[in-house]
């Protein structure tokens, strides 16, 4: 393949063809013709799992853009800002992203619905305006940001009762060290059912229920098996019973059956208030969660609002577990980072008076932490566009209908892009870059929560619940690591580390 034969690198702005002229398609350098070799290599390699450093090594080989033909898939990658605006730009009112198709076909096997995350046109625009309005607009935010703020301390409080019994040290200044990514996926997971469902659901007493781990488990069992069957004929694989199928379709009906059990408890409980005549609706006027919202208000069908909410909770908990563990570790490894991030919380903590929001407004070092974060460690490592009309990028002609991919995992480790990529430096995104630590600018940088119209629908509620907890964490805890080496990170779906690092607490 053009990588095997090493061709010569090509890194930089591509110059017009020798004549001149846009190139073709055709040229865009490759990483070999037929798309099953191509995956017969990834699987004997296990590439899958490392897909992000084989993007990587691939721009280091190819220059800032090349095609790629993976079984069914092909797509053409890019990785500079300025490529990536180009593609943004002419995404039109209905971006379309790649399909996960076997999420598609477990939904049309199983007569669901579709939510958001697999619409396309001008059905998904209505449904997306709508839930816009309950997790995305400055109001919505206001009125969810205390449930999760009563989950992070809670989530404290229940660290610190077990630093207190399980660890070393004289009496309140204990410390631990521990493998906190159990925790923190219970967190997760009880900070989206409290805001989606308005319901907690005890994961941080000592024997959290069965279903809540099963579900867990299922998100991740769904996750694991999504890529192989991206690229493999999965309509096949569905027809012959193949196991691969059997534990993706299973993982993914434990997710529903979780959603499905919510939205009949809410059903009930809606349909008895409307007996009783009473105009506040089920949650008496409160503020109870997204689902509760939307059946409220009645502009998306039943159906509607099972398939999004599915999709919102089996998107919301590793997506943000993941890179709070990241968030730990590094904090963890730069004390002064970690210290300078403190001061700044403590004080605008002290400055807003219990306001969770004010709290965080103040504190924009946090905001830094976590874009630092994502940059580094993009939990979701491409963000993908169909083309919509022709355009160039690099100088090479893209048809209409082709898939581009943006890779966030090279593009945020760029030297061409950002100055030190390799160090943790919050500060680099407060000030719009002011301290000179991005290169040449600052737009499209940050994309890991995609882009535009489209980008991610659980963007506010992941940005607000990753920052609180960081937040009562440092107020609370000093963290330190056993050992500072890199982590090292692998591919599922999504990016994570292959070992969850250790950190030990030390309660300030
Ligand atoms: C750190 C956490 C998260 C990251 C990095 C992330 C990343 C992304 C990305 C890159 C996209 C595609 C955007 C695009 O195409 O422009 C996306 C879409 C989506 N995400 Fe997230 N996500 C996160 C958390 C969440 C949470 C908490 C939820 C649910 C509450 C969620 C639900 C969704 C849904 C439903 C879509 C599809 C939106 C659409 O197509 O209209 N995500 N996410």
């Amino acid at each position: 393949t053009v990588v095997d034969e090493k061709l010569e690198g090509r890194k930089g702005v591509r110059k017009k063809g020798v004549d001149g002229q846009v190139r073709s398609f055709k040229e865009i350098p490759h990483t070999g013709r037929s798309g099953w070799v191509n995956l017969v290599k990834f699987w004997r390699e296990d590439r899958f799992r490392q897909l992000h450093k084989h993007m990587e090594r691939t721009f280091n080989a190819l220059g800032p853009i090349y095609r790629e033909h993976l079984g069914t898939q092909s797509s053409v990658n890019i990785i500079l800002p300025s490529d990536i605006g180009e593609l943004f730009r002419s995404e039109g009112l209905h971006p379309e992203r790649m399909t996960l198709q076997p999420w598609a076909t477990h939904r049309e096997t199983r007569h669901y619905s579709k939510g958001v995350f697999l619409k396309n046109g001008e059905e998904w625009r209505v449904d997306r305006l709508l839930l816009n309005k309950e997790v995305m607009m400055s109001a919505a935010v206001k009125r969810f940001l205390p449930l999760l703020d009563e989950v992070a301390r809670d989530f404290c409080r229940m660290m610190q009762a077990k630093v207190e019994r399980e660890g070393r040290g004289e009496e309140g200044k204990r410390s631990l060290t521990i493998d906190p990514s159990p925790d923190i996926f219970r967190f997760a997971l009880e900070a989206s059912c409290n805001v989606i469902y308005g319901e907690r659901i005890g994961l941080f007493s000592s024997s959290p229920s069965l279903e809540s781990q099963k579900f867990i488990w299922a998100v991740e069992q769904m996750l694991v098996t999504t890529p192989p069957l991206l690229y493999l004929p999965h309509r096949l694989l569905l027809r012959i019973g193949a196991p691969l199928w059997t534990q993706h379709a299973t993982a993914w009906d434990h997710i529903f059956s979780h959603a499905e059990a919510r939205i009949q408890r809410w059903y009930q409980r809606l349909s008895s208030s409307q007996g009783r005549g009473s105009e506040a609706g089920a949650s008496g006027g409160q503020y109870s969660g997204v689902l509760g919202q939307l059946m409220e208000k009645g502009q998306l069908s039943l159906d509607l609002i099972k398939a999004n909410v599915t999709e919102m909770m089996a998107g919301g908990v590793d997506t943000t577990a993941v890179p709070l563990q990241f968030a730990l570790f590094e904090l963890g490894r730069n004390p002064e980072v970690q210290e300078r991030v403190r001061q700044q919380v403590r004080a605008s903590w002290e400055q807003a008076g219990g306001d969770p929001q004010k709290a965080l407004q103040g504190a924009p070092l946090l905001k830094g932490t976590i874009k630092e974060i994502l940059r580094l460690y993009p939990v979701a490592t491409t963000v993908q566009r169909r083309t919509i009309k022709d355009t160039i990028l690099q100088n090479y002609h893209i048809p209409a209908g082709t898939l581009v991919q943006v890779c966030l995992y090279p593009l945020g480790r760029s030297a061409d892009v950002f100055a030190a990529p390799q160090r943790f430096e919050p500060d680099r995104w407060v000030n719009n870059g002011e301290k000179g630590q991005t290169v040449e600018g600052s737009s499209f940088r940050s994309l890991a929560f995609g882009f535009g119209a489209r980008q991610c629908v659980g963007r506010r509620i992941a940005e607000n619940e990753m920052q609180l907890l960081l937040m009562h964490i440092l107020l609370s805890f000093h963290l330190s690591v056993t050992s500072s080496e890199d982590i090292k990170t692998t591919c599922t779906l999504i990016l994570q580390p292959e070992t969850p690092p250790r950190i030990t607490f030390r309660k300030l």
